[in-house]
């Protein structure tokens, strides 16, 4: 791919990173290092004017915000949480798939028994989801392990992502309640979607070829 401006895309490390290279490579843009070897956190590319910077999967929506990425790829349940506020989402990339569920021990007491305690990293989307239900309960932040807390009684359900069940399974919980079909999108920066069009769209088609082709 031929460009003319610069282009600074954010990623973070682990499955994102490692799904979204193989769509990357289909526009000839590959990293010249390693981001789970190398300590650097700009990654020069294939493409002399393509960067990526390396960050936190929450941190995705707000680095593009900002505008200090073009563009990048985070998790739709990242994105609920953000509120998508100076973002565009034009393209499902399908990687890093899983569900966004509220999960407990098979034996959790029933709403309107008390209010329920739900530990979660995903407090906006848990609000919402227990609001529309009319269920009022205490959420908990948590950062990360949500499947401990209702082990330790610090909650008695929490809102997860879930994707074979094993790490449920593992600490005796069940999945209860569907909240959200979860996978990696693309988000691009409202400023730059005007100011640098056309290689965001160029790009863009590409992406959504490589997207194509990996279903077909
Ligand atoms: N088990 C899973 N299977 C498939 N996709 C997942 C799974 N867990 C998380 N994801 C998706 O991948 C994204 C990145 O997850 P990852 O584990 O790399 O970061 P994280 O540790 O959740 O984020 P942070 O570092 O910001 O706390 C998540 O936002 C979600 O959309
Ligand atoms: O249903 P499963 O296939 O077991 O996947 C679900 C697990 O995956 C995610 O954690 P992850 O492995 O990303 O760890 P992290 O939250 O610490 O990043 C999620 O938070 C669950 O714990």
């Amino acid at each position: 791919m031929n460009l003319t401006v610069p282009l600074t895309i954010a990623l973070s490390k682990g499955r994102i990173f490692d799904q979204t290279l193989p769509l990357l490579a289909h526009a000839g843009i590959e990293p010249l290092d390693d981001p789970e070897t190398s300590r650097k956190l700009i990654l020069e590319t294939s493409n002399p004017m393509v960067k990526f910077v390396i960050i936190r999967a929450s941190d995705v929506p707000t680095y593009v915000q900002y505008g200090a990425a073009d563009l990048g790829v985070a998790g739709k349940d990242v994105l609920l949480e953000h509120g998508g506020e100076g973002l565009y989402e034009p393209l499902d990339l399908g990687i890093a798939r899983c569900r966004l569920m509220v999960a407990g021990r098979p034996e959790t007491p029933e709403p309107g028994t008390r209010r329920l305690r739900i530990a979660t990293k995903y407090v906006h989307s848990a609000e919402r989801y227990f609001a529309a239900k009319g269920q009022q309960v205490e959420i908990i932040k948590l950062y990360g392990s949500m499947e401990l807390a209702p082990l330790v009684g610090l909650a008695d359900l929490i809102v997860d992502l879930v994707e074979s069940g094993n790490t449920l399974k593992a600490n005796g919980l069940v999945p209860l309640e569907h909240i959200a079909d979860i996978s990696s999108r693309l988000v691009v920066n409202k400023a730059s979607w005007k100011m640098k069009h056309e290689a965001l769209t160029t790009l863009l088609e590409l992406l959504r070829e490589a997207v194509a082709e990996r279903k077909a």
